[in-house]
């Protein structure tokens, strides 16, 4: 369809007029929809049509008269905030807006980016703060707007959503969406995970195996108490920055660890896999789900109190071919580098696996490059990105990267308590958390980590007394536990391995240099 007659059209912006320089030269990706001095890309318009709508009467064809048209589009708030906007055009007749309407609409499909159209959605009506629901009906009328159809599932129990995705028929299904918090996150994850390996034939307790990626993508709509990997992906946790993601079919591919315990598949993780502090906080926490969101903050500074520290051998193989390390002072952005690299890789290995794949493992020898660690540690952390939160927005591991393969590795080794304490607050501002001499930090591709049993673990721990703080919180701990993304694992003995991207969100990473929706040539 050519639209020569609307090119040199003036069209007014709410009530100013301005020229319409348009369609004759849309860049690939960007449709000039209006300017004087505003572009605003195709990839973030949401919906265009004729009418006079707006942002707080979401009427996917709203009434007015025709020869005015509307463009919902995502607009840049503050930090990596995402809001719905609206511009309404005034043309100088109706058969000029239909137009318009249509070769917006055309070009929103053409260079719109890959966009869902068939969405389920899991609500955990418990999570967090139990405001799932509510949060849901916030944002439902996007989909709406945009043309999504949605099927909507209330979770009733614990793995109702993984085992949805395990057992029942997906066609048609090109989105996942958990409302909820990281815990649903990873039941979407496991049943995603789970689904395709069984498709593929592939066993997951077979730790050498490479795994094999899903197609599906998943969306967070964050309402959990800690929204980390919401937050580590896309940089904020707002359920209506997220589904505006989801609408426009962002994808960021995501590394994931599996976890073995004894030759079997124990758990997969994104954001945290913790022994010791991590892993206590969680047990003490989980008997005190009542409290909420605040269960964390009462169960740390328990923990914080008892300073347990545990003794153990932590072997692992750091990552190779990587420019990056943890101390290197980088971000993972929007577009990164270093994870763009990765795939390059990733295909690379998936062509030479092809071509050995009669032989053993092709990435790495099994026993060799093993580096070990023994001794007392307070705290063993995985993070294969940098477990962002609002609690530590730079995260765990700040230059850990979302989808280069690697997870980062933090030993904190026997400590005082106030030593730990001030690793712990570095977590909260720009100091550098691993600069302290009982803080070693490795990017690893694989973990293995044994607990040594000894006569004075009976007594909490290693040291054969127990702190006067812990004999006053009541600890009577003997062995730690591990934290799987917010799940305890009842073992010690684990092994892990990064498998690179092997998810795939609607998210784009966090944006670097921050633009606006509309911005000036
Ligand atoms: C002096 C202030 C220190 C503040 C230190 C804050 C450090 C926060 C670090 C957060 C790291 C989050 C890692 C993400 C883990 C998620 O995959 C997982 C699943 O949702 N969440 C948890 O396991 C939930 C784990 C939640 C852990 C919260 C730990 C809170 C410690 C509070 C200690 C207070 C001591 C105050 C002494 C005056
Ligand atoms: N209907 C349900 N009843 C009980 N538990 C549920 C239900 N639906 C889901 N769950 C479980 O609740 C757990 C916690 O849910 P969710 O992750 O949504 O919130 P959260 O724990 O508050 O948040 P976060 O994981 O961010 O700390 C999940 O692991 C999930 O398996
Ligand atoms: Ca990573």
């Amino acid at each position: 369809m050519s639209h020569p007659s609307l090119a040199s059209q003036h069209l007014s912006v709410n009530a100013v007029t301005i020229a319409v320089n348009a369609p004759q030269a849309p860049s690939s990706t960007r449709l000039l929809v209006c300017c004087q001095s505003f572009r605003l890309p195709v990839t973030e318009v949401v919906h265009v049509c004729v009418g006079r709508g707006g942002v707080s009467d979401l009427d996917p064809q709203p009434p007015g008269p025709e020869n005015q048209f509307t463009v919902f589009y995502v607009k840049r708030s503050t930090g990596q905030q995402w809001s719905l906007e609206t511009l309404v055009f005034t043309a100088q007749d109706r058969d000029l807006s239909h137009q318009w309407v249509q070769l917006l609409q055309q070009r929103t499909q053409q260079y719109g980016g890959r966009r869902p159209k068939n969405l389920l959605v899991f609500i955990n009506p418990f999570g967090g703060r139990g405001q799932a629901v509510r949060i849901y009906s916030k944002v439902s009328p996007l989909f709406q707007l945009a043309g999504i159809r949605t099927r909507v599932i209330e979770t009733t129990r614990a793995n109702h959503a993984r085992d949805h995705i395990l057992q029942e028929d997906l066609q048609g299904v090109d989105g996942l969406v958990c409302v909820g918090g990281d815990g649903m996150f990873s039941e979407l994850m496991h049943g995603l995970i789970g689904r395709t390996q069984r498709e593929a034939g592939v066993s997951e307790d077979d730790e050498e195996t490479e795994l094999q990626p899903s197609s599906i993508r998943i969306g967070i709509i964050p309402a959990g108490s800690t929204d980390c990997i919401c937050f580590a992906t896309v940089g904020i946790n707002d359920p209506m920055t997220s589904a505006l993601h989801i609408i426009i079919g962002d994808s960021q591919p995501l590394d994931v660890c599996a976890v073995h315990h004894q030759n079997r598949l124990a758990k997969y993780s994104v954001s945290l896999t913790g022994y010791g502090f991590y892993g206590d906080v969680l047990r003490e926490s989980d008997q005190h789900r009542w409290m909420g969101p605040f269960r964390y903050n009462y169960a740390g500074l328990k923990t914080v109190l008892s300073n347990r520290c545990y003794a153990g051998t932590v072997e692992f193989q750091a990552a190779e071919h990587v420019e990056s390390n943890p101390r290197d002072q980088s971000r993972c952005r929007t577009g990164c580098l270093v994870c763009s690299e990765s795939s390059g890789r990733l295909k690379e290995d998936c062509e030479e696996a092809e071509a050995k794949a009669n032989q053993t493992h092709p990435r790495q020898n099994p026993n060799s490059d093993w580096q070990r660690a023994e001794g007392s540690f307070i705290a063993v952390n995985l993070t294969a990105i940098s477990s962002a939160c609002p609690k530590s927005p730079d995260g765990l591991s700040p230059t850990a990267h979302l989808a280069d393969g690697t997870a980062d590795l933090i030993l904190v080794k026997k400590c005082s308590m106030f030593q730990f304490l001030r690793h712990l607050s570095r977590h909260t501002n720009q100091k550098d958390q691993f600069d302290l001499p009982f803080v070693d930090v490795y990017r690893v591709k694989t973990l293995r980590f044994m607990p040594r049993r000894q006569e004075s673990d009976v007594e909490g721990g290693v040291g054969s007394k127990k702190s006067f703080f812990a004999r006053l919180c009541g600890t009577s701990c003997t062995q730690s536990c591990w934290n799987c993304d917010g799940e305890v694992l009842p073992y010690e003995d684990i092994s892990v391995r990064v498998h690179c991207q092997l998810v795939n969100l609607f998210a784009r990473g966090i944006e670097g240099v921050r633009r606006a929706s509309l911005f000036k040539y």
